[in-house]
């Protein structure tokens, strides 16, 4: 932060402007007016610097009159550096009166986003300036009052300013660029792209540009020039831009940490991986993932449109993410659901699920087409019996090896990080007790894991802890697709109702005369009991269920395929659970059209 004592140049011109319009002045008669312009100093800071910290004494208010401050609450469990942007405080406001007017400490901490000028007016100016001129007061209560009746912010800030950052000098950022403007162009009406020739231009210039503008990419250079840094304190979004066959490591988070150093709050830093002709090979990702420095990556081939329309959608919260609950052979209903989206015209941009629901998202997030998808599934599960392996029954009745074969036969080592689209799955950790949510590691492992429902197939461990069916306990995971925060969430439960049924009488263990007979003579005649493996099914997903209830409320578009006439392990219904999920998605569609929710999902 630097201290200025400007003569009559743009900064105090800024300045009047902005003392108009603000409510503590706006009352004021000329003469008092230039009065408290003489007491005034001129801060100017850059993007991501404090102005004061939540907890400090009050000893000033603000005026901004150019840039954007930003008040941020630090929760208590929260990350330090992520805290909760409650405002922005744009110019013509004031900032810092609450602390003051009470006598109390700064109630919020206050940065700013951007680079900023403010104003300051000491404590002892301000108690004059009220002593003398009460009739200001009423003005200020009333701007402190409309500003706590409208309650803090429900919806997270989405960014507008993206700092496009590439990695070295080969790095095809400018044709990058170009084609996120288009991208972002379809989803707000005015893009601005700035380039280094907007180097010399005044805080005010810019502000202006992001105020005209829906969007603003700062074009960074591939080195830390002056104007790098200058991205880096005007952006609310830092895109690094990679070529991913560029095997030479990059200096530039590091740079990024540096420029950022001592700024209270986050910027969110993404990861861009530019592919020319090819999908991402697998194991080549997770290496250039810098140990989790950025929030999230995303994997963009050149000539392929619908990457770039993807990552403007994820980049600007106006994406959609699709959430899939287990439930054995019903969810191939999903494969239905996928169908009606793609033919509709929904884009799908990430997914999520649990179970037999996250192998369908991860055939989504692979990007293969409806027919190979069916395919897959078919071949898997109605063509052969994954679940045929019968084994000593000490961990699992099934071995679970012909699970994992076809799953290392369909995804091969891909991990999830090399996914096109960004993915979770859903495990119940018995180690913990916690459902954990998978983003990186090995997919068809991660899969396996997923799909492991106690007692039917051998838990998977990892790193010492034991893994089985996520549905034991978040067998709809909604509320953890909502949590990035993206966009709207499309979430396909699975109707459970019907899913176990028996004859009157209790059920007591058969005698080995009676399995004898059964073996030869009835075999093809329904039992009058469940299987062990449907009371097993059962039993994993009955917990989940008044979970699966919040996450079906969370839902921006909840999808229930209505299923209870197939049985949760009827493998042979398969055309019958795709059809079904395929209408329902379909008629689902037709009524959210009218609806806001509507308007999101068909943005594309
Ligand atoms: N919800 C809010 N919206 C806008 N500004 C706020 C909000 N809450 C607090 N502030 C401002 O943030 C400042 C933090 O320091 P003060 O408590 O002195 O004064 C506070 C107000 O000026």
């Amino acid at each position: 932060m630097s201290v200025v004592t400007p003569g009559d140049n743009p900064a105090r011109q800024r300045l009047r402007k902005a003392l108009q319009r603000a409510p503590l002045f706006a009352d004021l008669e000329a003469h008092s007016m230039v009065a408290v312009e003489r007491e005034l100093t001129l801060l100017v800071l850059p993007g991501g610097a404090p102005l004061f910290r939540q907890g400090e004494p009050a000893d000033a208010v603000y005026v901004v009159a150019s840039g954007c401050l930003g008040v941020f609450r630090h929760e208590e469990e929260g990350n330090p550096d992520e805290p909760l942007l409650m405002a922005e405080i744009p110019p013509g406001n004031i900032v810092g009166e609450m602390s003051l007017l009470s006598h109390s400490q700064r109630t919020r901490s206050v940065a700013a986003l951007r680079d900023s000028e403010v104003w300051r007016l000491a404590r002892g100016s301000f108690d004059k300036l009220t002593s003398r001129h009460p009739e200001v007061l009423p003005t200020l209560m009333r701007s402190v009052a409309v500003r706590n009746a409208m309650g803090p912010t429900k919806r997270r800030r989405q960014p507008r300013t993206f700092a496009i950052l590439p990695t070295g000098v080969s790095t095809p950022a400018a044709r990058f660029a170009v084609m996120l403007a288009a991208a972002l162009g379809r989803i707000g009406s005015q893009v601005q792209m700035l380039g280094p020739e907007s180097m010399d231009r005044d805080p005010e210039w810019f502000a202006r540009c992001e105020t005209e503008s829906s969007f603003v990419l700062y074009r960074g250079d591939p080195t830390a020039t002056e104007w790098t840094e200058l991205c880096l304190r005007q952006a609310d979004c830092l895109v690094v831009v990679r070529a991913a066959d560029d095997d030479l490591p990059t200096r530039l988070p590091f740079e990024i940490e540096t420029a950022q150093s001592g700024a209270v709050f986050h910027r969110r830093r993404e990861l861009v991986l530019l592919h020319e002709g090819h999908d991402p090979k697998p194991g080549t990702t997770a290496p250039m993932l810098a140990g989790g420095l950025y929030g999230q990556h995303h994997h963009v081939r050149l000539d392929i449109h619908a990457d770039v329309d993807r990552l403007a959608r994820l980049l600007t919260g106006h994406a959609v993410g699709v959430v899939m609950a287990g439930g054995g052979a019903r969810a191939f209903t999903h494969i239905g659901v996928i169908k009606a989206l793609r033919t509709s015209g929904v884009p799908i941009d990430q997914v999520g699920g649990t179970s037999m629901g996250a192998i369908v998202a991860a055939s989504v997030a692979s990007r293969w087409p409806d027919d190979e998808i069916a395919s897959h599934f078919r071949a898997a599960f109605v063509d052969s019996n994954p679940l045929s392996d019968y084994t000593l029954p000490l961990i699992s009745l099934y071995a679970g090896r012909r699970v994992t074969r076809l799953l290392r036969l369909s995804f091969g080592e891909k991990e999830i990080e090399d996914l096109i689209l960004p993915f979770f799955c859903v495990t119940a950790n018995l180690t913990t007790s916690n459902a954990d949510i998978h983003t990186v590691g090995k997919l068809w492992r991660w899969l396996r894991a997923s799909v492991s429902i106690p007692g039917v197939i051998p838990p998977f461990n990892e790193a010492g802890e034991v893994h089985v069916d996520g549905g034991v306990i978040d067998n709809f995971p909604v509320r953890a697709m909502r949590r990035t925060g993206r966009g709207v969430t499309i979430g396909v439960d699975i109707d459970t109702g019907g899913a176990l049924a028996a004859g009157a009488g209790v059920m007591e263990p058969w005698s080995p005369w009676q399995f004898f007979r059964r073996l030869i003579w009835k075999r093809n005649e329904t039992l009058p009991i469940p299987s062990i493996v449907a009371i097993l099914l059962r039993s994993a997903l009955v917990a989940s269920a008044a979970r699966a209830a919040e996450d079906r409320q969370a839902a921006d578009l909840l999808i229930v395929p209505p299923m209870t006439h197939i049985d949760l392990l009827d493998w042979t219904s398969f055309d019958a659970a795709v059809e079904v999920g395929y209408r329902t998605t379909m008629e689902a569609l037709d009524k959210a059209k009218a609806t806001p929710t509507g308007a999101r999902l068909f943005v594309a």
